[in-house]
């Protein structure tokens, strides 16, 4: 059994602390810039590459992390979450949104069931299930084709399955796997669902309702919302919905469901991409052997993050780094800039599963914590972000790290030649730019036109944004943020934050307010 313990209790943290800090500036000037270039990455799955050379690191703060990583057991841990340990304490539940593309370990049981076989069952019922409205085998009451796909869900029911259709749809077009266009309501703004719903075909749209709990109140309005209109339009509702929850959910037990497909209480929202949360709108866009090759690009990373040897683990190093540039260099937030339009709500997703993770005061038992924990992540791609809130990034007064990640080659592939280059090799020049600009600065006697520098960035590069390589981008951001909230000694796997605004928002409804609450109340016209 591993040991949890405060980050700041743990001799390899102070001595972390005490290491020589690099100057990046002068580490990433030259022929030192150069060979660090070479010499800082490290392989991930699927052909991707993780390159921290403009991390403000080096030999001695690398061998630091290394007994920082060995002294908080991380490795250890990660085997006991994917072996079937509680390490959900908050919630007293396991964590296995690892099972759901692999097995790694042991095989895990709960409520009686091989759990790796329950996922895997589920993968196949959608996988049959999208094949036969593909076919048309299952069509709408007039045996037409459906056309299109519209998930209602929030959060985590929305964000990584959204960024991930995104992320694929024209990867998908492009080699003939694109099936069914789909669309996303999420917001219990009336504008949000009124807007998806002008958009589509009603007739012909097939409707995934995703909630775990079943009991999500923007998701049920919305529920009530699509039901709604296919009323007006004449249509049975039953005909056109298919659910997504656990089976102790109230949606489980409805018939108001053409079909049901299950994910459990072991798969945080945030984590469940992978799952049939993200399996049943995926499938049926792109046909289900999309599905399986983002897991199986999944699987591999998370078998490398499953590595002991930091130098070799991208995801642990990653994390290491992160938790350095936060408790021992201060740094307040981190940016994640992707160089890939595909990857355009990427970073929305990892805000979420980043700080609804790690956004926490308290350490595992409930004991505050005398450290900082998780930063404030945000992004945008590139190019786009460079003419907005780079500014900030290049001279504002605060630090922030940034993870960039690019890839070689476009997922479309049409292109131009403008003054001798394509605009991918502009895309692409840009990010190599702004990595060094960052780290090295630009010495200039005009303060304003003056660049510091020293401002830290990894880059993760990939050949082309494929199925693969997107399940293995994800897996490693899913990996650092565990690994990190290891480190803090944080339950990464609750979100008990999110509960008091949903509680005051419910006494407003039920106009049981006073105070502010009511004010504000009669402000908003509620
Ligand atoms: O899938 P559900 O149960 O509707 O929950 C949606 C989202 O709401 C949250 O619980 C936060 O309010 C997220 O963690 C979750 O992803």
């Amino acid at each position: 059994m591993t040991q949890w313990k405060n980050l700041d209790t743990l001799a390899s943290f102070g001595e972390l602390a005490k290491v020589q800090k690099v100057n990046l500036v002068e580490a990433m000037s030259g022929q030192n810039g150069a060979d660090r270039v070479k010499k800082y990455s490290v392989p991930m799955a699927e052909g991707l590459t993780y390159n921290y050379a403009a991390k403000q690191v080096d030999d001695q703060v690398i061998d630091a992390l290394e007994k920082l990583a060995a002294e908080a057991e991380l490795s250890d841990k990660f085997a006991e979450l994917y072996n079937g340990a509680v390490i959900n304490t908050g919630e007293n539940r396991l964590v296995l949104h690892h099972l759901t593309r692999g097995q790694l370990g042991d095989t895990v049981t709960a409520d009686g069931v091989d759990k790796r076989a329950f996922y895997v069952e589920q993968q196949q019922r959608i996988a049959d299930f999208a094949n036969k409205v593909h076919s048309g085998e299952i069509t709408n009451a007039a045996g037409e084709k459906f056309t299109t796909v519209v998930q209602i869900g929030i959060g985590g029911s929305d964000l990584g399955p959204r960024a991930m259709y995104l992320a694929l749809e024209n990867w998908a077009k492009k080699n003939n796997t694109f099936k069914m266009e789909a669309k996303f309501i999420s917001n219990v703004d009336p504008d949000d669902a009124a807007a998806v719903l002008a958009s589509v075909d009603v007739a012909h749209s097939i409707f995934v309702l995703v909630s775990k709990s079943g009991t999500t109140l923007e998701t049920l309005t919305n529920e009530s919302f699509v039901k709604d209109a296919l009323a007006k339009a004449g249509l049975d509702a039953s005909r056109h919905m298919i659910a997504v929850t656990s089976e102790t959910s109230p949606l489980a037990k409805s018939d108001d469901y053409l079909a049901a497909f299950f994910m459990d209480d072991y798969i945080g929202g945030r984590y469940s991409s992978t799952s049939a949360v993200g399996g049943a709108v995926l499938s049926l866009a792109f046909g289900p052997e999309v599905f399986a090759a983002f897991l199986d690009g999944a699987a591999a990373e998370d078998k490398l993050s499953a590595n002991a040897n930091v130098r070799e683990n991208p995801a642990m190093l990653d994390a290491l780094i992160g938790v350095y540039e936060r408790n021992i260099l201060g740094y307040p937030a981190t940016a994640v800039l992707p160089y890939s339009q595909a990857l355009s709500r990427f970073p929305a997703h990892l805000q979420q599963a980043d700080m609804e993770s790690n956004g926490k005061s308290v350490n595992r038992f409930g004991e505050p914590v005398d450290y900082v924990t998780g930063p404030v992540l945000f992004g945008e791609p590139g190019t786009n972000g460079q003419h907005s809130f780079y500014q900030l990034l290049h001279q504002g007064t605060d630090i922030v790290p940034l993870q960039f990640i690019g890839f070689k080659n476009s997922q479309i592939g049409t292109d131009v030649v403008i003054q001798d280059s394509t605009s991918q090799q502009k895309l692409c020049a840009n990010v190599a730019a702004q990595i060094v600009a960052f780290a090295c600065g630009k010495a200039d006697d005009n303060r304003n036109k003056n660049f510091e520098g020293g401002r830290p960035s990894s880059i993760i590069i990939g050949d082309q944004l494929n199925p693969q390589a997107l399940g293995a981008l994800l897996a490693h951001f899913e990996n650092k943020i565990m690994f990190q909230g290891f480190l803090w000694n944080v339950n990464s796997f609750d979100q008990e934050g999110v509960q008091l605004g949903k509680v005051l928002a419910k006494r407003v409804l039920a106009h049981e307010t006073d105070g502010a609450l009511k004010e504000f109340s009669d402000l908003l016209n509620i």
